[in-house]
């Protein structure tokens, strides 16, 4: 069906949803690291990007926060490029593990893959992939400036964050060398753990990640740049990766109730794509149980709903002055 949506329409909403979320007190940051225990845990930001490169941003949506897990999406997109859709299906996979992100069961239990990079195991193995292989500075380099290109801009390492993760990574220490073990580590272990653990530590703001998330939408094509990040043919490969497993063992309930393929990071970022409508980033630190902000869940959720928008709605969505 055709659907027309204004953007008045798209900025009332999207001040309704941060209104209705902001004094919202479920959750709990993230202590595991402890950088990130200490960030104050009222900040909240909603930023959307849509597709002529317009850009709604509300709160705290120029505050720098640890990307985490969100930088897995762009660490794909660029193995993506640098070896194309069926490369990165033989080498890591697609699939949802339906457990936690940094499972290792599930390596056990999927051992000839690591099942997705959007997933610790996976993620750390798309970072041994990223090109050229053997080369730490080059890879780093190579990394950084795909997520500037996604985002616009460049993120800034925040390196207490960095140094804290490193103190503490010791799960994921376990996980690089198991998948060493099943022949799922294209470089050195510990040197793609290192990556891993960097852009991890990336900050970024809201702002950025719905620009990302409008690049993805937007087939490759970055809306307020309008540079051509990525092919055209791999934004559904990446969008699909996204709702497979974007909210990890939660990701069936969030499609289910709010409709867009969305990814989160333990920093407390969502990065959501609605594919040739717009990208939606949300943050705050509150986390539920599988590691998901619950602000920036219940503010997504809440402009979908409203807005009545859906990648299963099969909708021919057109946004209006
Ligand atoms: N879900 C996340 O954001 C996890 C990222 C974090 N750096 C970790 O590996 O544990």
């Amino acid at each position: 069906m055709e659907k027309k949506i204004s953007i008045s329409q798209i900025k009332e909403v999207a001040q309704q949803a941060y209104n209705e979320v902001k004094g919202h007190t479920g959750g709990k940051n993230a202590d595991y690291i402890p950088y990130l225990a200490n960030i104050d845990s009222h900040l909240f930001g909603l930023s959307i990007c849509l597709m002529d490169g317009q850009t709604i941003n509300i709160g705290d949506t120029d505050y720098h926060f640890g990307i985490e897990s969100v930088s897995k999406v762009h660490t794909a997109i660029l193995i993506l490029r640098q070896y194309g859709a069926q490369k990165v299906l033989d080498m890591i996979g697609a699939d949802a593990t339906g457990l936690p992100f940094n499972s290792i069961i599930a390596i056990l239990l999927e051992n000839d893959h690591p099942s997705t990079p959007l997933v610790n195991a996976g993620a750390i193995s798309a970072c041994s992939m990223v090109q050229p292989v053997g080369n730490s500075d080059k890879k780093w380099a190579a990394i950084v400036q795909n997520i500037t290109e996604l985002c616009g801009s460049a993120p800034q390492l925040i390196d207490e964050l960095y140094k804290s993760e490193t103190a503490t990574n010791f799960n994921n220490r376990s996980i690089a060398w198991l998948l060493k073990n099943y022949n799922r580590i294209y470089d050195d272990p510990d040197m793609a753990l290192d990556l891993y653990t960097r852009q991890c530590s990336l900050g970024i703001t809201a702002r950025q990640l719905a620009i990302a998330a409008g690049t993805v939408a937007n087939n490759g094509v970055n809306p307020v740049t309008k540079q051509t990040v990525f092919e055209a043919g791999l934004a559904p490969k990446i969008t699909s990766m996204i709702s497979t497993v974007g909210f990890y063992e939660h990701s069936g309930d969030w499609m289910y109730t709010a409709g867009i393929p969305a990814k989160s990071g333990v920093g407390g970022g969502v990065m959501a794509v609605l594919p040739g409508v717009m990208g939606v980033s949300a943050f705050a630190p509150p986390l539920d149980t599988a590691g998901n902000s619950v602000k920036s869940q219940l503010a997504i959720k809440f402009i979908m709903n409203k807005l009545g928008l859906g990648v299963f709605n099969g909708d021919n969505v057109t946004i209006t002055e």
